[in-house]
């Protein structure tokens, strides 16, 4: 019998809106995969020639990239950090809504002129992104990488600024922060493995559909 296809889906927030397109993609997870007791990691679904693995959103580019997963749902934050070779990202889900924004304590953003800066300290969880993306204008970005919790960084003096995911912004606002500058917008994406693209020929259908699901938006 064929190996199933690995499907890696990120269990943090993108989770509740990526499972009614699974759905409407005719892939359900088993019963298991809703036990929060549970401490399984993989699951099969109604459909035996496809499991789901539920891993942290950075390691669904991980997984794919290395073939270890043939599919996956992620952030474009993260395949922007990351910029895999391996991985081709077909179909933008159009859910996972937000940016990936500079913000910095209200006061200092009172007199701040960014179009000045030729150093910065940013505390992020993004740092190659940050630095290319600084780089591109001229300016040097030395960053303090962090895994979470960014926006407590300026009020402690580890660095003035931060790069973080903005959505609500409810959390920069709980933090005395400001949003200064909006480095990109951010949705969900199909990836694939590439190698598992062109050697697996039922992963083809199954990205046909997720593309007819979301109305054929087509992502690079
Ligand atoms: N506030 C937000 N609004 C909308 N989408 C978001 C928001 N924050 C994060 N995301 C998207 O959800 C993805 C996962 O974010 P989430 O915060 O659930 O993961 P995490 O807690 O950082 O993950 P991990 O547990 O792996 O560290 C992000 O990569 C991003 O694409
Ligand atoms: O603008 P908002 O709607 O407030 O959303 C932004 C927050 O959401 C994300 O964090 P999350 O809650 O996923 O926790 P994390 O910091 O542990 O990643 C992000 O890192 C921000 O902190």
């Amino acid at each position: 019998m064929a190996k199933p296809i690995i499907f890696a889906i990120p269990k943090g927030r993108i989770l509740d809106e990526a499972l009614p397109l699974l759905a409407e993609a005719g892939i359900i997870p088993d019963a298991d995969f809703h036990n929060k007791d549970s401490r399984a990691l993989r699951f099969g679904t109604n459909n035996p020639d496809i499991d789901i693995i539920r891993v942290r959103a950075f390691d669904v580019a991980t997984f794919v990239a290395h073939g270890a997963a043939q599919l996956g749902i992620v952030g474009s934050d993260v395949l922007e950090e990351y910029s895999y070779s391996e991985i081709y990202a077909p179909v933008d889900l159009d859910i996972g809504h937000c940016r990936l924004s500079v913000a910095e304590p209200a006061d200092l953003a009172a007199s701040d002129d960014i179009s000045e800066w030729s150093h910065v300290r940013i505390a992020t969880k993004y740092p190659n992104f940050t630095r290319r993306h600084f780089e591109a204008k001229g300016v040097q970005a030395e960053c303090v990488k962090l895994n979470g919790a960014m926006e407590i960084a300026p009020a402690l003096g580890l660095t003035r600024r931060i790069v973080d995911l903005v959505s609500s912004g409810g959390t920069l606002k709980a933090n005395n922060l400001v949003e200064v500058d909006i480095l990109c917008e951010i949705t969900s994406r199909l990836i694939v493995n590439r190698v598992a693209f062109k050697t697996q020929p039922e992963i083809r259908p199954l990205v046909e559909r997720f593309r007819e699901i979301v109305g054929g938006s087509d992502a690079a």
